[in-house]
């Protein structure tokens, strides 16, 4: 058995919209959840498939994987269970409780939407050490397109969910060896546009404070839009893993199309940022008695 969009239709008509207005109401005050909630979906299908394996507390979990460390919004979903506990008990699964937040977190950002299907369940293993197949900001694109290959997830795919970056924002301390002493002989990052590097720097000083955050898609970092390609194409992409989509040849393509560079061969962000999605969502999902739907989203039943 699959997903499939409308799972909830009969068990828990209110289902999406608890789940919606729930994400609205949290970004209002902290709109730094739309990006967190984005990411954290990512995280979760990567590691064990879309289960909810994120969510969970432990000594040895996956949220203490260094990856998972800087994961915002585990509030929403925190909250968005209990409303539906409340409504529906024991209905709604975590796993798709993320899986709609990601959705619901992109609209909010301004950008597309798209109907995610449902019916997953969680997980119940979660553990530290599965971590470790997560994408890491220095991996080539080979070794990119291999992660994501593993996960039924073509170079398009890959190049268009990483246009998620076009919101949230990343830490110091996971770009800054590209600003100094990049080359042996002690320069920044060659990929990095010269009227752009000194203000990377001055917003992330060496040996400064490296928890600081700055914007992945800069100028635009709260809105959903192509504007990340335009800066990837600029040399402006602030981790070494997004600029190499320009710089290696075969994504460069896949960015060009975005941008419209390509004539007839142009394609929508808006529309393939949800057919990927839809792609991510659907990694691995347990569906059936393969799993389980859990109480509490931070610790198995
Ligand atoms: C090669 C793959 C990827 C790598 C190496 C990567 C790496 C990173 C890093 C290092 C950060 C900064 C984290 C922080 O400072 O808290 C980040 C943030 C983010 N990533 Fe990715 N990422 C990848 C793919 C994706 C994908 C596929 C998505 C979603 C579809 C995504 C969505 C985000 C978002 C929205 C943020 C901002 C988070 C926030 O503001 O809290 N990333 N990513
Ligand atoms: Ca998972
Ligand atoms: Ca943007």
């Amino acid at each position: 058995q699959g997903t499939r969009v409308g799972f909830y239709a009969a068990t828990c008509p209110r289902a999406e919209s608890i789940v919606r207005s729930t994400v609205q109401a949290h970004f209002k005050s902290d709109p730094t959840v739309a990006p967190g909630l984005l990411r954290m979906h990512f995280h979760d299908c990567f590691v064990q498939g879309c289960d909810a394996s994120v969510l969970i507390d432990g000594a040895n979990a996956e949220k203490t994987a260094t990856p998972n460390l800087s994961l915002r919004g585990f509030e929403v979903i925190d909250d968005a269970k209990a409303q539906l506990e409340a409504t529906c008990p024991g209905v709604v699964s975590c796993a798709d409780i993320l899986a709609l937040a990601a959705r619901d977190s992109v609209v909010l950002a301004n950008g597309p939407t798209w109907q995610v299907p449902t019916g997953r369940k969680d997980g119940r293993v979660s553990l530290a050490s599965d971590a470790g197949n997560l994408p890491s900001f220095t991996d080539s694109i080979d070794e990119q397109k291999q992660k994501f290959a593993a996960k039924g997830l073509n170079a398009q795919d890959l190049v268009t969910l990483l246009g998620g970056h076009t919101i949230g924002t990343s830490q110091c301390q996971f770009f800054s060896y590209r600003l100094y002493n990049f080359t042996t002989s002690g320069n920044a990052d060659p990929a990095i546009n010269s009227a752009f590097l000194p203000q990377l720097q001055a917003l992330c000083p060496q040996n400064g404070d490296g928890t600081k955050r700055v914007g992945l898609d800069t100028g635009s970092s709260n809105r959903f839009d192509t504007s990340f390609f335009t800066n990837l194409r600029g040399g402006r992409g602030v981790l070494e893993s997004d600029q190499k989509l320009w710089t290696d040849a075969s994504t460069q393509t896949f960015v060009q199309r975005f941008l419209g560079l390509r004539g007839l061969l142009g394609l929508s962000f808006s529309v393939e940022f949800g057919r990927s999605m839809v792609k991510m969502s659907n990694i691995d999902v347990k569906t059936g008695t393969n799993g389980e739907i859990r109480k509490l989203c931070s610790a198995i039943n």
